[in-house]
């Protein structure tokens, strides 16, 4: 059986289920599908293969899953940088700025420059909540994600891509494709539109939270945070 998708509705409530009666908080959900994040890089491109990393991040959650995925890369060996142009004024989100910051992790001001000196590239600006047009600063860190030749990552969604319809037909992100996707707790429809590389992370759900939502989620490996599926969601 593939896995069912979830819309951008359900996967919110969802998350505010598991925060609410699953008893999790903000924190530890974004610190596991971050660390699932970091975990996809190292799988696909090893440091290796290049430590620097950029990260593009974005207001809202999606951005803070970048975010702690850095800190972990930081710690995997990588090098990395964030771009992070409209910071979240939360708490948790300034914490794990000042993370970062006491790692002497970069900052970029501009995206076009910090892109001349990266490896590879993590989509971490818009996930399930992305709606409309793209606003300013984003339209044109979008398209040159489209246009590069290096690796890209996107987190739970291609960053443009309208969570049920898939990859928009004007704009920036018209003909943006990643090399590779994670999906965080279960892939959202956009997902049959897809044409690279795609895994599972998010490893926090119950087998009850799980039948609820109808979600028929492949095993995951030994203590892995990441499991690589098919666009159907069958384990490869
Ligand atoms: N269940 C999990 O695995 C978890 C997933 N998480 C991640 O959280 C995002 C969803 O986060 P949310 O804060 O709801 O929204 P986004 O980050 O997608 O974006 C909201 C942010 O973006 C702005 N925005 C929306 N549309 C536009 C636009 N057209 N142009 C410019 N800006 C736009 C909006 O104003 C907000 O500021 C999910 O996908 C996962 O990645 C969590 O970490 C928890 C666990
Ligand atoms: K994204």
């Amino acid at each position: 059986m593939a896995i069912r998708t979830l819309n951008a509705k359900t996967a919110g409530e969802l998350d505010a289920e598991l925060m609410d009666s699953g008893g999790f908080s903000l924190d530890q959900l974004m610190e596991l599908a971050g660390l699932s994040v970091s975990q996809a890089v190292y799988k696909l491109h090893p440091p290796s293969k290049g430590d620097r990393v950029l990260v593009a991040c974005g207001p809202g959650n999606n951005g803070g899953d970048g975010l702690v995925a850095a800190r972990h890369l930081h710690h995997f060996g990588y090098t990395p940088t964030i771009y992070y142009p409209k910071q979240g004024k939360a708490e948790l989100y300034k914490r794990l700025v000042t993370q970062l910051q006491s790692l002497d992790v970069k900052f970029a001001e501009d995206f076009h420059s910090a892109l001349k000196n990266t490896d590879y590239l993590v989509d971490a600006i818009f996930g399930f909540s992305f709606s409309g047009e793209v606003r300013e600063p984003f339209p044109s860190v979008i398209k040159a994600l489209r246009d590069t030749k290096i690796p890209v990552l996107s987190v739970d969604a291609p960053s443009s891509w309208h969570i049920e319809i898939g990859p928009p037909e004007e704009g920036p992100g018209q003909g943006f494709q990643p090399e590779a996707l994670i999906s965080l707790t279960a892939p959202k429809p956009l997902v049959k539109h897809f044409k690279g590389r795609h895994f599972l992370g998010g490893r926090f759900l119950s087998k009850q939270m799980a039948q609820k939502y109808s979600l028929d989620i492949p095993p995951y490996p030994g203590c892995d945070q990441i499991v690589e599926v098919d666009v159907q969601g069958q384990k490869l």
